[in-house]
Parts: structure tokens; C-alpha cells; sequence
């Protein structure tokens, strides 16, 4: 449904996205994950031709390209990022909003059971000047639903939600896919994030890196010993050079030398609070690969 090629983009002399071909499909879920100020803005501005690529071919469902404002204007019924809070009005409704969305992009959703559904019908009948942050966040939710486009593309679209309202926008999310659409999400909320994304990718250093597919679950399939940190006393010199100790007191020692019935039959399981083995989990992969090793 979106197919990159190619795509480089550079503001000024500093290179946000190099060389990144990649295709994303209708009826999935697409995570980008990466630190602040990785680029992950500026991949979805490229989708939505904000930010014009100085190389390679975007083409949005089959031939669409932003190759003349026709073009664009045509591309906008199919794709749209998910407003700002900053794009709201204070002196108009919510249900105004709603209503104005539904109406630009012609759509059929039926508003009512959307306010239901996002449990806002107490106050989508008050001025948004009223509402609290994460009120304004459901609303630049439910605008963008309510625009029902095929694609959706949206920027921490959890910012500042409780986690009952997370849950419910998660699930929402999870439904509007099995109804065919194709939704790209940057996202920080990992541990959310990996409950419901089809594919998950990192970016970095400008490109695209495949962590998961829902297909055929984590790229690396290394499986882990995962202990404690204060359980590191009980491993040799040797182990632990091999493992790395995450921010949070987490040691994981990759099992892929085939020598993991020794360790484990050295290891005084009774006296250590926890030994786990499993793949990584997101959050895991990410402060691997971003964060900061305590051994370091
Ligand atoms: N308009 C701009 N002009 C120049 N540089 C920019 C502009 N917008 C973003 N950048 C730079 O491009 C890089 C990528 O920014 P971007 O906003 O895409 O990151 P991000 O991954 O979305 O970050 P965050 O998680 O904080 O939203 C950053 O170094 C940023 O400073």
C-alpha cells in the first residue's frame, strides 16, 4: 500500500533517512521505534509529502505519487496523520471537530458510536478550551478516525493517556486494522506497543530495521538467560564479560555458544529471585541497542 524506495532525506547538510526501501501493507500495524530526535517525524512528513525526499520513489497505494497537486489532493483522501493537539480549536466543541473531519473527507463513520466507543460522550459537547490533556489527546484520536482514510499515520498518538484510555485506543487501533487499514505509529510506549504491532522496526542511523514480524515473531531468535542484577554474583568472570547488564538491573547473557546445560547446572537456582530464558522483548532489544550498557 506504501512502497519506499529509495528514500533519502537530509535537512540542510545533517541525513535524517538514508537509502530506506521498504513496503508497508494494508491491514497492519507498523511501530517505528527509536530515541528522540531519530528521525521518526521526518519518515512519517516524507509520507505525507511535508517534507519532499532529495532522493528515491514514493508510490502510495499502487501508482499514487505527490508528483503534482492533483496528485496530492487525490493521495489526501487515502492518507492522513493523525492531528496536533496544537491543531484544535478552544472556542469549538469536540463533536464540532469530529463533525468537521467526517465532513472534509466524506467519510461514513458513524459519529455517535464512535464517542461511545472512545468514551467521550460527558464532555465532547464542551468546549475543547475545557479539556485536559489527555481529553484533547482522545480527540485528535477520534478526529482522525473519524476522517477514515485507508492509511493513518500517527505521531505518539498515547501522549499523555492513562492506561485504561491507552488500552482503549490500542484495541480501537487493533479493530480499524482488521478492517483493512494500514496504520504507521511512532510510538516511546514499547511494552504497548509490541501487544498489538504486526511489524515493529528500529530506526537507526537513517534506515529501517526489522525487530518483529507478527509473522515469524523476533528477527534475532537468540534466546537469553535473563537474571538479576544482584544474581550476578553467582556467574563466573568469563559469563558475565559474555552478557550485558541493562540500565534497570537486568543482566542477559545470550544463549548461542550451546553451553547453556553446563551454566545452567552450575547455577544455585534456590538462592537466585529470578532466572528467566526467552527472546528479547522490545524494550530489551531497544536499550540494547540505544541505551546504555552499565558495564560500559
Ligand atoms: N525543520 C527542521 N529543520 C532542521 N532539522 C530538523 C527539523 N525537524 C527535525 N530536524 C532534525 O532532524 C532530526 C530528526 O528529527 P525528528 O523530529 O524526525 O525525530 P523523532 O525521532 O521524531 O524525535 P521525537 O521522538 O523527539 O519525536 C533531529 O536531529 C532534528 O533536530
Amino acid at each position: 500500500m506504501i512502497k519506499l524506495e529509495n528514500i533519502s532525506f537530509s535537512y540542510k547538510n545533517k541525513p535524517v533517512l538514508k537509502d530506506i526501501t521498504e513496503d508497508f501493507h494494508a491491514g497492519e500495524i507498523v511501530g517505528l521505534v527509536a530515541p528522540n530526535g531519530t528521525g521518526k517525524s521526518t519518515l512519517l512528513n516524507v509520507l505525507m509529502n511535508y517534507e519532499t525526499p532529495q532522493k528515491g520513489q514514493l508510490i502510495i497505494d499502487k501508482k499514487g505519487t505527490y508528483k503534482s497537486a492533483r496528485k496530492q489532493i487525490k493521495l489526501y483522501k487515502k492518507i492522513s496523520m493523525m492531528p496536533d493537539q496544537q491543531d484544535l480549536y478552544n472556542h469549538k466543541t469536540g463533536l464540532e471537530h469530529l463533525m468537521m473531519y467526517k465532513k472534509i473527507w466524506k467519510s461514513k463513520i458513524p459519529v455517535k458510536e464512535l464517542i461511545n466507543e472512545l468514551n467521550m460522550a460527558h464532555y465532547i459537547n464542551d468546549l475543547v478550551g475545557n479539556y485536559s490533556l489527555g481529553m484533547r489527546q482522545r480527540l485528535c484520536f477520534a478526529m482522525q478516525i473519524a476522517a477514515d482514510t485507508k492509511i493513518m499515520l500517527m505521531d505518539e498518538v498515547m501522549n499523555g493517556l492513562d492506561p485504561t484510555n491507552v488500552t482503549l485506543i490500542s484495541t480501537i487501533m487493533a479493530k480499524k486494522r482488521d478492517e483493512g487499514k494500514l496504520i504507521i505509529i511512532a510510538s516511546h510506549l514499547l511494552d504497548n506497543l509490541e501487544q498489538y504491532a504486526d511489524r515493529i522496526f528500529f530506526l537507526s542511523n537513517g534506515q529501517l530495521e526489522l525487530f518483529f514480524d507478527r509473522k515469524i515473531g523476533t528477527k534475532d531468535q537468540t534466546r537469553y538467560l535473563k537474571i538479576n542484577e544482584a544474581d550476578c554474583r553467582f556467574l563466573s568472570e568469563d559469563i558475565i564479560e559474555r552478557g550485558q547488564l541493562l540500565a534497570e538491573g537486568l543482566f542477559l547473557l545470550p544463549l548461542d555458544n550451546g553451553d547453556e546445560k553446563e551454566l545452567f547446572l552450575n547455577l544455585p537456582l534456590e538462592k537466585m529471585s529470578s532466572v528467566t530464558v526467552s527472546r528479547l522483548s522490545l524494550k530489551e532489544a531497544y536499550d540494547i541497542k540505544f541505551g546504555l550498557n552499565k558495564k560500559d
